[in-house]
């Protein structure tokens, strides 16, 4: 039997990338010769062994068929005489299909080395359409690799739009949604996944609360890019900078603005009550697509108070503090940081501004800090009981963000 690194690995070693996880495909083996070896399975039907001391995943060399619709719609041939060519046949991209024997040597059948260097995401053959998946993967690459400046393949494209014709898109499980999703919301350019997804029509399918975002149009004074699609690329791209790896802060600036899909017409280019408009999609986006507590629930507090933030200095300091307690930023200060880091992607994520300061970040920062500081304790040691606790503690709370206040001010 032969054992060759392939897929991620090898590309990325070759792109002179850090090698996250090595996969392995033997050749000419068994699955009776790979327990024997002391290899683990890892499943029932499945020609995958786990190595018995590295843990790394070692397949048998196979080849797949399609049986029906969908993620489980497959069924594996794998026997000792497949060969390495066609186990790399059936694989996504010919920067994916490549193999590499125990002296480092390339195989490299299908142009993954040349497409690599030539920055081209291409399909390595027709199998490719029997995984669905492989649309979301597909841009998730983009994300990964735009800035490489990698592109799709046009027949690659094309592809992908006949898969999502056909109505292949329509039956991708929640979960494999999702976590491609959140694995292109930590790439470099997220919003790479987007445009790839609409290209190939998946966004509507998949995405349609985001895809229904293009073409409606905002004010040029605050939006000087217009279109709220574009809007909401940018701010993803400014969450990437500022968060850089952080899907939670992707999801965010996602789903901020779905609430301007909804505006009436006569009412366009302005957005009233986007922010309210917003949640009840945003719900039902979490929900169908079983998005983690976290996520959903920070990218409600964005959707419904990002434009509190934004006028941070023109609400009174008892409303600030009423979106501090809104945030649980008392108990929870990680939840006031990725709301101001998700507002800020916001704020900057529109054409021309991604420089623009945002100093609202700093006021919400130091006014949860100074109201921080006031607890019950003072109180109960000054004899308050019951509510008139609770009262004091506001009182202060507010006074602490006038101050705080005041001295922004004096500093200007
Ligand atoms: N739907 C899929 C999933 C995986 N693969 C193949 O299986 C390999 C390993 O899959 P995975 O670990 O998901 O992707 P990687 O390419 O290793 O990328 P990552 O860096 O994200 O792990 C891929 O390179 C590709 O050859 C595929 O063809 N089709
Ligand atoms: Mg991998």
């Amino acid at each position: 039997m032969q054992i060759y690194l392939v897929g991620g690995a090898v590309r990325d070693q070759l792109l002179g990338k850090p090698v996250a996880d090595r996969d392995y495909v033997v050749v000419g083996a068994t699955p009776e010769e790979m327990r024997r070896l002391g290899y683990r399975p890892v499943g029932k039907d499945f020609p995958v062994f786990l190595h018995p001391h590295s843990g790394e995943e070692y397949a048998l060399a196979r080849t797949e068929r399609k049986t029906g619709h969908g993620y489980r719609g497959f069924a594996f041939h794998t026997d000792a005489s497949v060969t390495l060519e066609q186990d790399l046949e059936r694989r996504d991209l010919t920067i994916n299909a490549m193999a590499a024997d125990a002296q480092g040597a390339i195989v490299d059948p299908y142009g993954g080395g040349r497409d690599l260097a030539d920055r081209v995401l291409r399909h390595v053959s027709p199998a490719f359409v029997e995984d669905p998946v492989r649309v979301l993967r597909v841009a998730r690459f983009a994300a990964r690799y735009a800035s490489l400046g990698f592109r799709i393949a046009d027949e690659t494209l094309a592809l992908m739009r006949s898969m999502v014709a056909d109505g292949e898109v329509d039956h991708l499980v929640p979960e494999r949604v999702w976590a491609e999703t959140r694995r292109a919301l930590a790439e470099p350019t997220p919003s790479a996944f987007l445009r790839a997804l609409r290209a190939c029509g998946a966004l509507r399918v998949v995405f349609p609360e985001v895809d229904a975002l293009y073409g409606v149009p905002q004010r040029a004074e605050f939006h000087p890019e217009i279109d709220t699609g574009v809007h909401v690329e940018l701010v993803l791209g400014m969450a990437a900078r500022l968060a850089p790896g952080d899907d939670l802060i992707g999801w965010c600036a996602l789903t901020h603005d779905l609430g301007k899909a909804l505006t009436p017409r006569h009412e366009l280019p302005r957005h009233l009550r986007h922010e309210h408009n917003g949640v009840e999609p945003l719900r039902a986006l979490c929900a169908r697509l079983k998005v983690p507590a976290e996520h959903a629930a920070l990218a409600e507090l964005v959707c419904r108070h990002h434009l509190e933030a934004h006028r941070a200095f023109e609400l009174r300091a008892s409303t600030v503090l009423e979106l501090l307690e809104k945030l649980d930023a008392f108990r929870r200060p990680e939840r006031l940081q990725g709301f101001l880091l998700a507002c800020e992607a916001d704020k900057r994520g529109r054409l021309g501004h991604a420089d623009s300061p945002y100093p609202q970040a700093d006021y919400l920062r130091a006014a949860r800090a100074a109201a921080g500081t006031i607890s019950a304790a003072t109180f109960v040691a000054q004899g308050l009981s019951g509510t008139a606790i609770g009262a004091a503690m506001r009182e202060a709370r507010v006074k602490a963000i006038e101050g705080v206040k005041r001295d922004l001010k004096a500093a200007e």
